[in-house]
C-alpha cells in the first residue's frame, strides 16, 4: 500500500470508530481527541496527495468495508483497484490542475511490498504557481548535485526544505517547480536538465554536449550513483573506492578530459556517504578528489551547505557563526588574540602524521578553526612530519579524512618537510656563526648533563670540526646531532642548549631519501610557524616551557617573531588519549580497529553517534582556557542528546528473545485490515519534521520486562495507539513467566489516567530485525594516579549486543542517521538493512544519565 492509500485506509478506519461511538451516545470531550486524529489524518492524506485533500465518499460504501475485510491477502492490487485508482488519479489530477498554486506535490509512489516507495514521474500532479524556479526537497535526502550544478551554472533555484507527511525522513526525491508550471523530479534529472537548459555551451558540456558518446558515458556514472545512493555496507563502499580509484589511474576526469556531471554526482556521493576514509589510502581516488575540491569549489560547497541543512556536518568555511552561541562581536568562552586584526589573523593546526586524530585533536583544530574564522583569517593546516620512524602516508590521509567529518576545511595544507632544504641552510648558517655545535653524547648522559646544568665536553669544539659532522650528520651519520648554544645554566630546563637537528636513515613518506637528517620539533616549529605568516600559535600548556626557547630561536634566525596563545590539554575520565596506548588496544584485539565506537578518536566518537554540532559546541564552549580539567564524559553526552532530542524521529522496537505477544482481541487483522496503520507524527513535538505510518495489528509485541508487571484487569497504555484493558496474563507454571497477555482496545480510554505506557510494536510480517549494541569504557578506572599501569585497569566486558524487533519504517535507516526508540534512547545506525539475516546495527548513543532513558534496562550500564 502507498502512504496515500495507507492514509486513505486509516481515515476510514477513524471515521467508523468515530461513528460507533456516536452511535453509544459517547460524549464531545470523548469524542474530540478521535476528531482531532482524524482531521490530523486528512492534513496527512493532502499533504502525501499533492495538496489534494480527502474526498469523503458520496454514500458510505459498506459492501466495500466488508469485502475488504474477508478479501485474501494478495501481493498486488487488482485491475478493478488498478481502475479505481486510475479514475480517483484522474480526478485529483483534474482537481489539483483546477487548483494550481496549492501545495507542491511529490511525485507518484509505488509500493514495492517492502515498505519503501518507489517513485514514479507523475505528471499529473498539482503544480503550484512559482516567482522563480523552485526545488522542494526533504532535508533528509538534500538534492546535492543540483545543488551543484546551479552554483556551476549561475542558475537561479530557490531551494526550500519540507518536512513530508507519511514518508520517513529522506524518503522522497526533491522535486523542480519551473516558474511556467512544469516539474521534474530526481536529483540527478534536475541536475541533468539546468546544464542542459544553460546557453553556454561550457555548462552544456557538464552533460556532454552535443558528442552522443560523452553523454551516454556521463549518464552511465549517473545511473551508478543513482544505484547505490543508499549507504553501502563498510565492506562494499571499501571496495568500490578501490574500483574507482583503478578507473582514475589514467583519467583526470571520470568522463572525457574535463569536469562533468559524472565528477559532480560521484564527489557528492562519496563525500556525504562517509567514505572519506576509505579514500584516504587510494592515491589517484585521493588525487581526483583534491582536484574536484580545488577546480570546483561549487561542488564541495554545495556538499557542504546542504549537509548543514540535513543537520550532519559543521558549516562550511567562510560561511555565518559559530553555533554554540559564540561568534559574533565577542570571542565567547574563547579569550580574544592578543594583537588580533582582523582579516590578518593566521593560525595553524599542526599535526604529527603518526596516528589517528583524537577528541584532544578536535579541541586543537576546532579552536583554531574558530579563530580563523572570527577574525576572517587563515587557517593552515600543517603536517608536521619531521619524524620518518612514526609517520605514514595512511596517516596523513586519515587525518584529513577526520578534518573533513568535523567540516574543518584549511585555507592552506602545508608540511613541514616542504622546508626540509631551508632548515638545512638555517642550521648550516647557525653552525658556521658559532650558534650550534654537534654532540655525540650518548643519549641518557646527555639528559643528566642538562638536568646537571653541566656543559656538554663537545660545546666549545671548533667550527670547522662541527661543520665536518654537520655534513656528515646530513649524510645519515647517525653519531652526532646538533645542538643550539643558548644557556646551559639557564632556570628553564628548555634553553638547556636543546637539539635542533639529528640524523634519521629512514625514508621518509614523503621526500623518500632525499633528506637523511630533520629538524626536531623545538626547531622546526618556530621556523615554519614564522615563515608560513602565522600570527598566533595556539598550543597546549605543557609546551609552555618551550614557549622562551622559541621566541629565543626566531629573535636568533631573524625571523619574524609570533604570538603564541596556550590553552589546556583535553582530558576525559576513563580515556586514554595517547598514540602508543590506543594503539596497544588495537594490537592486542580489544577493539575493532581505530575507528571502533569505545575509542575515542574522531572516527571512533563519530561512529558512536557523536554530532559534529555538538562536538564544536562543547569544545567551544570550554573555550581556549588555561584550567586542566579531566572532562566527564557525561556533561559530554548530555550536550550531544539535545541535538538529537529535536531532531530524531521516534519509533519503537522490543528485545526479541524476551517480548511477549499480546493478543488485541479487537485489533485490526494486519494483514487484511486497511486500517491497520494510522499517521503519528514522527516527533510528538514537532510536528514539522512530519509524519509517519504506525503499524497495527491484533498481536502486538511488549517488552518482556513489561509483561512480568501487568495485572489483569488493569488498563495500559500502547503508546502513540491508545488503552488497551488487560484481560488475562498467561503464566508458565514452571517457571511463572509471562508467556502471552489478552487485551482489548479501548479507543475511549484515557491516556492520562493509566499508570503504564509501554512501547510495543505490531506483530507484522515486515517488522525488521535489529541489533541492539551498548558500549561501556575500555579503562575501569576514572583516573589513573600516577605510577598506574592503564593495562591493569581494563574492562573485562565491554560491548553487549542483543537482538530486537523494530517498526517497519528502519529498513530505510541510512548509515550514521540517529533515531529515538521511545523509552530506550538514542541510537545510530551503524550498519543498514541488509536483509533478514542482516538487520540493522543499532548503536545506542549514551544521553548523560547513568540509567537508560525509562525502567527498560539494557545489557550494560549505560555509558
Ligand atoms: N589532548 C589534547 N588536547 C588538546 N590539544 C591536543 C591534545 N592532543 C594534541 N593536541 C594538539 O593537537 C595538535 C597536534 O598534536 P600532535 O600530537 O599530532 O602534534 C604535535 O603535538 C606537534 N606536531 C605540534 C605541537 S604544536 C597540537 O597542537 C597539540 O597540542
Amino acid at each position: 500500500m502507498s502512504p496515500v492509500e495507507e492514509l486513505h485506509s486509516a481515515i476510514l478506519a477513524k471515521g467508523n470508530e468515530i461513528k460507533e461511538m456516536k452511535a453509544k451516545q459517547a460524549s464531545k470531550e470523548a469524542l474530540k481527541p478521535f476528531i482531532d486524529e482524524l482531521l490530523a489524518l486528512k492534513d496527512a492524506y493532502k499533504e502525501a496527495n499533492g495538496g489534494v485533500p480527502y474526498e469523503t465518499p458520496v454514500a458510505p460504501n459498506k459492501k466495500v468495508d466488508k469485502e475488504a475485510k474477508v478479501q485474501p491477502e494478495r501481493t498486488g492490487p487488482s485491475k478493478k483497484d488498478l481502475q479505481k485508482a486510475a479514475k480517483k488519479e484522474k480526478r485529483a489530477a483534474a482537481k489539483a490542475e483546477a487548483k494550481k498554486g496549492g501545495t507542491h506535490g511529490n511525485g507518484g509512489t509505488v509500493n514495492a511490498g517492502v515498505g519503501r516507495d518507489i517513485l514514479i514521474p507523475n505528471p499529473t500532479r498539482a503544480r503550484p504557481n512559482m516567482q522563480e524556479d523552485t526545488v522542494f526537497f526533504s532535508p533528509g535526502r538534500p538534492p546535492l548535485v543540483t545543488h551543484a550544478t546551479t552554483l556551476l551554472t549561475k542558475s537561479t533555484v530557490t531551494f526550500v526544505p519540507h518536512a513530508v507527511a507519511s514518508a520517513p525522513e529522506g524518503m522522497l526525491e526533491p522535486q523542480l517547480f519551473l516558474v511556467d508550471g512544469t516539474s521534474l523530479f530526481g536529483d540527478l534529472a534536475i541536475a541533468r536538465f539546468l546544464a542542459r537548459r544553460s546557453a553556454s555551451p561550457e555548462h552544456q558540456a557538464l552533460t556532454g554536449g552535443s558528442d552522443v558518446l560523452l553523454t551516454s558515458e556521463i549518464d552511465q556514472w549517473l545511473d551508478f550513483v543513482q544505484q547505490y545512493h543508499m549507504a553501502l555496507a563498510e565492506e562494499e563502499a571499501k571496495g568500490m573506492c578501490a574500483n574507482l580509484n583503478a578507473v582514475l589511474e589514467l583519467r583526470t576526469f571520470l568522463v572525457g578530459f574535463q569536469l562533468s556531471l559524472a565528477d559532480a554526482a560521484v564527489y557528492t556521493f562519496l563525500q556525504t556517504n562517509r567514505f572519506m576514509g576509505h579514500i584516504a589510502g587510494l592515491p589517484h581516488l585521493s588525487r581526483w578528489f583534491d582536484l574536484i575540491t580545488d577546480s570546483a569549489p561549487e561542488i564541495a560547497t554545495a556538499s557542504s551547505r546542504v549537509a548543514a541543512v540535513r543537520g550532519k556536518a559543521g558549516a562550511a568555511r567562510g560561511g555565518g557563526e559559530e553555533a554554540g552561541g559564540l561568534g559574533g562581536g565577542d570571542t565567547g568562552s574563547c579569550p580574544p588574540l592578543e594583537g588580533a586584526v582582523e582579516g590578518q589573523v593566521v593560525t595553524r593546526f599542526p599535526p604529527e602524521p603518526s596516528g589517528f586524530l583524537h577528541i584532544g585533536h578536535a579541541k586543537a583544530v576546532l579552536l583554531n578553526d574558530f579563530y580563523a574564522r572570527h577574525y576572517k583569517g587563515k587557517l593552515i593546516i600543517r603536517f608536521d612530519d619531521t619524524n620518518p620512524s612514526k609517520e605514514k602516508d595512511e596517516y596523513e590521509e586519515s587525518i584529513v579524512a577526520d578534518l573533513a567529518s568535523l567540516g574543518v576545511v584549511g585555507d592552506r595544507v602545508t608540511h613541514t618537510s616542504d622546508y626540509f632544504e631551508d632548515f638545512e641552510k638555517m642550521a648550516r648558517k647557525l653552525v658556521e656563526d658559532g650558534h650550534a655545535y654537534m654532540d655525540n653524547t650518548p643519549q641518557e648522559k646527555m639528559q643528566e648533563e642538562r638536568l646537571n646544568r653541566q656543559e656538554s665536553v663537545n660545546r666549545n669544539n671548533s667550527v670547522v670540526d662541527n661543520l665536518a659532522r654537520f655534513e656528515a650528520m646530513l649524510k645519515g651519520e647517525k653519531e652526532y646531532c646538533m645542538r643550539v648554544k643558548i644557556d646551559m645554566t639557564s632556570v628553564n630546563g628548555t634553553m638547556r642548549d636543546p637539539v635542533l637537528y639529528r640524523a634519521n636513515p629512514q625514508p621518509h613518506h614523503r621526500t623518500g631519501t632525499k633528506f637523511k637528517a630533520y629538524p626536531t620539533y623545538d626547531f622546526a616549529c618556530p621556523v615554519v610557524d614564522s615563515l608560513e605568516g602565522v600570527t598566533h600559535a595556539l598550543r597546549t600548556t605543557e609546551y609552555n616551557d618551550r614557549d622562551e626557547q622559541y621566541y629565543f630561536l626566531q629573535d636568533l634566525l631573524g625571523l619574524r617573531r609570533v604570538k603564541i596563545q596556550s590553552f589546556s590539554r583535553m582530558n576525559f575520565v576513563q580515556t586514554e588519549l595517547s598514540k602508543r596506548k590506543l594503539t596497544w588496544f588495537v594490537e592486542q584485539g580489544l577493539v575493532e580497529g581505530w575507528n571502533d565506537p569505545r575509542f575515542p578518536t574522531i572516527q571512533g566518537v563519530l561512529r558512536r553517534g557523536v554530532s559534529v554540532e555538538a562536538l564544536r559546541a562543547f569544545i567551544l564552549s570550554q573555550g581556549a582556557s588555561r584550567r586542566t580539567v579531566l572532562m566527564e564524559w557525561d556533561s559530554f553526552w548530555s550536550i550531544n542528546k539535545k541535538g538529537y532530542e529535536h531532531s530524531s524521529p521516534r519509533y519503537m522496537a522490543v528485545f526479541a528473545d524476551s517480548c511477549v505477544p499480546l493478543q488485541v482481541e479487537n485489533g485490526p487483522e494486519s494483514r487484511q485490515d486497511a486500517g491497520a496503520a494510522i499517521s503519528i507524527p514522527l516527533h510528538p513535538k514537532r510536528p514539522e519534521l512530519g509524519s509517519r505510518v504506525l503499524r497495527l495489528a491484533n498481536v502486538v509485541l511488549l517488552e518482556g520486562q513489561d509483561a512480568e508487571g501487568l495485572t489483569e484487569g488493569e488498563e495500559v497504555t500502547l503508546l502513540r495507539w491508545g488503552n488497551v484493558k488487560i484481560l488475562s496474563v498467561e503464566k508458565d507454571p514452571a517457571t511463572g513467566r509471562v508467556l502471552r497477555v489478552r487485551g482489548r482496545h479501548n479507543a475511549a480510554g484515557d491516556p492520562r489516567a493509566t499508570k503504564l505506557k509501554l512501547s510495543w510494536l505490531a506483530d507484522v510480517r515486515d517488522k525488521v530485525p535489529v541489533v541492539l549494541t551498548e558500549f561501556d569504557y575500555l579503562i575501569s578506572k576514572k583516573k589513573l594516579e600516577e605510577g598506574e599501569d592503564f593495562k591493569d585497569f581494563i574492562n573485562p566486558v565491554t560491548k553487549a549486543e542483543s537482538l530486537g524487533w523494530a517498526d517497519p519504517a528502519l529498513r530505510n535507516l541510512k548509515r550514521g542517521e540517529v533515531v529515538q526508540l521511545e523509552r530506550r534512547g538514542f541510537y545510530i545506525c551503524d550498519r543498514p538493512y541488509m536483509g533478514p539475516e542482516k538487520g540493522v546495527v543499532l548503536f545506542m548513543v549514551p544521553d548523560g544519565r547513568s540509567k537508560a532513558m525509562s525502567t527498560l534496562s539494557g545489557a550494560l550500564k549505560h555509558v
